[in-house]
């Protein structure tokens, strides 16, 4: 490995796979996905898709493979990147395949390491599978005081989650440990808006862990489209490759890699104030659960998490994952047709968010965009498309960050739509707002005559006229602004925003 892209490279193409692609790159050249090698050709995913085997019959659960544009298809080796254009690896193309489904190109072959991949926060705790000792690690250099050096650990446990260790996992974890002479390996998976919430939390439950547990985060996010099973059968893979004996899991699955272990099921004993096995607990003194449902609504009104579910530093990380509502980044997206009245609602929006205060505001309108953040873009499908894309970028920063964004584009695509929904929906909240005032409104209002030279001829792809306008299925609210004052609109606007515990009631 070196610094600078040898010279070799330099001439090949190069492409960035997408985030899960990198992840399993990273874990294939890590030997944590051993024992595959490299992404997977057109056999072999056929054969893990309908079977969860490799052609070789070798058990395996999901489909690991890697998607690139038809023009990549001609190369013999392609230089896989990181998203800051920086080398990670080498691909010898040996296949390059058409998924049977999506019809989208796939490339297959061996991969050599270029680089260590590099990672942000939390870097110092990561590992590959090489660099942990092995099942009980190196044996004590002195005997305690007058006896015996203690038996080093037969097993390793591991636990593979994308969810914080509550009371209850916590005592489970230490039961099953104990029953296995185990050592304690826990995975926190990747991959998630909030990993660095995760592995915080996990970090500070360190002193309820048996003595000597591990924590090593593992870049496996969720996969879309994959089945609990087969993810917990990945999980069990990866989890064998860190040279775990047994998975904690909450259910069995057939074929894992090492033997899921279920734990038997624990209550909160309310009299003794513990969590122990149900079996020890009277009947009459069970606590009911927290259902993950009241977690979530706690959470939203800013209530405090109670201390016999989970530790305080648990429940901080939760708060910070999911902050109250009143707190929470929040986007108001607002479509419809030019002169609908969008921007006209979406500032007099914003005026009453400043006016009452504790929110800050951004508006994205959508003439303001296209002057500063999309100058230059046409109307064509692309460049729409673009330039909500953007919006939609922009917006999900600001929500991410606790603030308010209020979108006011035409936004015609209800595909594009949903992307920015996505987008901001994985970093806090987002609400659709259709102002569906008629197209006969709209003309009549004609404020900047686009509608009168549009009918000419003079503009073309003018939507509504020449261009098409998707009619959203999935809004939060419909306004038609032919039947309301600006003031009433607004107000329809912030009712829903107060309901739904986002802005305090004046
Ligand atoms: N061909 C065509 N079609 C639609 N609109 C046009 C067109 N050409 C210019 N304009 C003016 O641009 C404003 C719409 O820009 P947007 O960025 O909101 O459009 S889009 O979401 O990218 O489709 C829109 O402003 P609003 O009236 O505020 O909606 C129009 O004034
Ligand atoms: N209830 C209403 N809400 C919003 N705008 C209204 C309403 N009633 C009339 N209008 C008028 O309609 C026009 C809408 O223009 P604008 O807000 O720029 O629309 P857009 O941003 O959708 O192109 C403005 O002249 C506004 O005064």
């Amino acid at each position: 490995m070196t610094d600078g892209v040898p010279d070799t490279l330099r001439d090949l193409p190069a492409w960035t796979p997408g985030p899960v692609e990198l992840a399993d790159l990273e874990l294939i050249l890590a030997g944590a996905y051993r024992p595959l090698t490299g992404f997977l050709g057109s056999f072999d995913a056929a054969m893990v898709i309908a079977g969860g085997r490799l052609a070789d019959g070798t058990p395996w659960p999901v489909p690991v493979t890697l998607s690139v544009p038809k023009e990549l298809t001609e190369h013999g080796r392609i230089v896989l990147q990181d998203p800051e254009g920086v080398p990670v690896a080498l691909l010898d193309v040996t296949e390059a395949w058409q998924d049977p489904t999506g019809r989208g190109w796939r490339l297959a072959g061996p991969l050599e390491a270029l680089r260590a991949p590099a990672h942000g926060a939390f870097h110092a705790l990561r590992r590959r599978p090489d660099e942990l000792d092995p099942v009980g690690g190196p044996l004590p250099a002195e005997a305690p005081e007058g006896g015996r050096p203690p038996a080093p650990p037969a097993n390793r446990l591991a636990v593979a989650t994308r969810e914080p260790l509550h009371r209850k996992q916590l005592g489970q974890l230490r039961q099953v440990a104990e029953r296995l002479g185990a050592e304690v390996l826990v995975l926190p998976l990747l991959g998630g808006e909030h990993d660095d919430s995760l592995v915080r939390a996990l970090l500070g439950v360190r002193r309820e862990l048996p003595d000597g547990a591990r924590i090593v985060p593992v870049p496996l996010p969720e996969r879309e489209g994959v089945e609990p099973e087969r993810d917990l059968l990945l999980r069990a893979r990866v989890a064998a490759a860190y040279g775990a004996t047994h998975l904690l899991a909450d259910a069995e699955v057939d074929g894992a890699a090492v033997p899921i272990v279920v734990p038997e099921p624990w209550a909160y004993d309310a009299d003794v104030e513990v969590w122990r096995p149900v079996a020890r607990i009277e009947p009459d003194h069970v606590q009911a659960e927290l259902t993950a449902e009241r977690l979530g609504e706690l959470l939203d009104a800013g209530e405090p998490v109670p201390d016999w579910f989970t530790p305080p530093a648990v429940a901080a990380e939760l708060a910070i994952a999911r902050p109250p509502k009143v707190r929470r980044g929040i986007t108001v997206f607002f479509t419809g047709l030019s002169g609908s009245g969008k921007s006209t609602v979406a500032r007099g929006l914003a005026d009453a968010l400043v006016e009452r205060g504790g929110r800050t505001v951004t508006l994205l309108d959508g003439d303001v965009v296209r002057t500063m953040l999309s100058s230059g873009l046409t109307f064509s499908r692309a460049d729409r498309d673009l330039n909500i894309r953007r919006i939609g970028f922009v917006a999900a920063e600001i929500t991410r960050h606790g603030g308010t964004a209020i979108c006011a584009p035409i936004a015609p695509y209800a595909a594009t739509r949903a992307e920015v929904r996505r987008m901001v929906s994985a970093v806090g909240d987002f609400i659709l707002v259709h102002v569906a005032t008629p197209l006969e409104e709209c003309e009549r209002r004609d404020r900047k005559g686009l509608y009168a030279k549009a009918r000419a001829g003079l503009i073309p792809e003018f939507t509504g006229i020449s261009d098409p306008y998707e009619e959203p299925d999935d809004a939060d609210l419909v306004l038609d602004t032919s039947k309301m004052a600006p003031d009433e609109a607004v107000g329809l606007v912030l009712d829903l925003l107060v309901d739904g515990g986002w802005v305090r009631s004046a």
